[in-house]
């Protein structure tokens, strides 16, 4: 480990050097280990990703992928083809492939723990950032670098000892990351003045300690609000998602720990569009640090029609479950359904902007859930939703998709395992969010993307340009 350490640190001060350099020193650090590390991997790629985009805009820069209708407009860009997100594409039938690979796929090709059988969200990131599947041992020198980098400064702890325990805990994680703005490579070498072609050193040296430091974070809140307040310091040869469970208290349970694992690689990316992932490209590309442009992700993951819907979804069952006791008919649980939209409320987990089938992320929850905890009531209670809500959505007829999302499972899970405090759910969402949207940052900065800006007009200015008379 001593050696890690050394590596780290010369890694750090490397990257005041040209990228290059920096990379191989960070590279020859690890010498004694040989697996080529993730910087080198992705400064090794880089040329030809530059290249490549490059020639793409030469040759087809003026074609059209697109035309916009004043209703896309009004209704959320839904559909508006204006982004750039290299790690992950989503189909609104299939759900999500992650540089190509589908749930199903990322399961059997990454990376295990010994005696695991999910894959490690380390090799979920690795895979995002390179379009690599990494080894086995480039998967175990990540978890070890993640848990060498993971220290957080002392004004972090006493900030978040501060924050009243009636401060959601969304809002005590992106307060903690903003303030680690405080440790950034990136705007220290900025306010010095560093070329261009350095922003993506440092902005790869910055999400890699950001998402080091993310477990303690999250675990403090979770143990300031409901536990003693004492966090485990990090095992350094344990990988991301066994130290996050040991932090939050439940590392004794091995399902748990294979839980975590699964969760933080399902969670990471869903392309570019949606909130968290837009928003932390927008903040940076007024070229924020990754500290603040993350936080600002965090904020809107935060919301109840996005990551904050798993919240919801365990408060709503754990409401409908009062209401209708060990009556799980089918009549019981419509009712219960149109009860929530006939209050004029949406139901939460169900419905999605892009997807129009069952979220695969939702599959393979359920198919966990089948394997470990068939019996339990809550699950039994959400499977018995899934056979109810598409046909009561589909008689509402509002929703263009019926079907459940992410969020309609996650807190089932977690609930069974003794973590059932859903408002702090997101936070577990935000730390796995952090994994997909700071490689799509790296690689920002390493194609010396722009700083982003649409064009807005008032309703009367388009009513102008559609030839409407108001
Ligand atoms: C990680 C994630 O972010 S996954 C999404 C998590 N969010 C939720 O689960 C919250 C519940 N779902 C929703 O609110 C929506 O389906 C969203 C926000 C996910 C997608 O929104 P949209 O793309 O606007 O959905 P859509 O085009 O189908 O909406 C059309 C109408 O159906 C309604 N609708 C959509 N989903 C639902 C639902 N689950 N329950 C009731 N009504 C719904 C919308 O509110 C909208 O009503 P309106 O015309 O009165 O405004
Ligand atoms: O894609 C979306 O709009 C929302 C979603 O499921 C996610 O961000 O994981």
């Amino acid at each position: 480990m001593a050696s890690l350490r050394i590596g780290t640190s010369a890694l750090r001060s490397s990257i005041a050097k040209p990228v290059q350099t920096a990379a191989l020193n960070g590279a020859r650090c690890y010498s004694s280990v040989k697996a080529k590390s993730l910087k080198e991997t992705f400064a090794d790629g880089l040329p030809a990703e530059i290249e490549k985009v490059k020639k793409l805009r030469k040759e087809y820069g003026n074609k059209v992928v697109g035309e916009v209708t004043l209703d896309q407009v009004y209704g959320g860009a839904r559909g508006i083809k204006s982004l750039v997100w290299e790690g992950s594409v989503l189909d609104s039938e299939e759900g999500i492939r992650f540089r190509g690979h589908t749930i199903p796929d990322v399961q059997k090709l990454l990376p295990k723990a010994p005696g695991g059988t999910e894959p490690l969200p380390e090799g979920l990131f690795w895979l995002l950032l390179t379009g690599e599947i990494p080894s086995e041992q480039q998967v175990r020198d990540l978890s070890a670098e993640w848990a060498a980098r993971s220290d957080i400064p002392k004004f972090i702890e006493e900030l978040i000892d501060r924050c009243p325990s009636t401060l959601h805990p969304m809002a005590q994680f992106s307060l903690a990351v903003t303030a680690l703005e405080h440790e950034s490579a990136f705007a220290k070498a900025y306010a010095k003045g560093i070329n261009k072609k350095e922003y993506w050193s440092y902005t790869f040296e910055d999400s890699m300690d950001l998402i080091a430091k993310l477990p303690t974070i999250a675990a403090k809140i979770y143990r300031n609000v409901y536990k003693d307040g004492k966090v485990a310091a990090i095992q350094k040869d344990k990988d991301y998602s066994f130290n996050l469970a040991n932090q939050l208290g439940f590392a004794d349970n091995k399902d748990f720990v294979e839980l975590m694992r699964l969760y933080l690689t399902i969670h990471t990316d869903h392309e570019g569009g949606n909130v968290s992932a837009h928003t932390t490209h927008l903040v940076g590309s007024a070229l924020s640090s990754p500290m603040l442009s993350l936080s600002a992700g965090l904020q809107g993951l935060a919301g109840p029609l996005h990551g904050l819907a798993n919240q919801e979804v365990l408060n709503w069952l754990t409401e409908m479950k009062k209401v209708v006791g060990n009556d799980l008919s089918d009549k019981s649980i419509t009712d219960y359904l149109w009860s929530t939209l006939n209050a004029g409320r949406v139901v939460p987990g169900y419905g999605h902007a892009v997807l129009r089938k069952t979220d695969p992320r939702y599959v393979s929850q359920r198919e966990f859930a089948l394997r470990m905890l068939p019996d339990d009531p809550m699950f039994k209670l959400v499977s018995q939703v899934y056979k109810i809500a598409p046909g009561v959505l589909t008689e509402h007829g509002k929703t263009k998709n019926p079907f459940p999302n992410v969020d309609a499972h996650s807190g089932v899970l977690l609930q069974y395992y003794g973590l059932t405090e859903a408002n702090y759910y997101t936070v577990l969402f935000g730390v796995s969010r952090a994994l997909g949207v700071l490689p799509q940052l790296i690689i920002d900065r390493a194609l010396g993307m722009p700083i982003e800006r649409p064009k807005s007009f008032s309703t009367e200015a388009y009513a102008k340009l559609v030839g409407a008379k108001l």
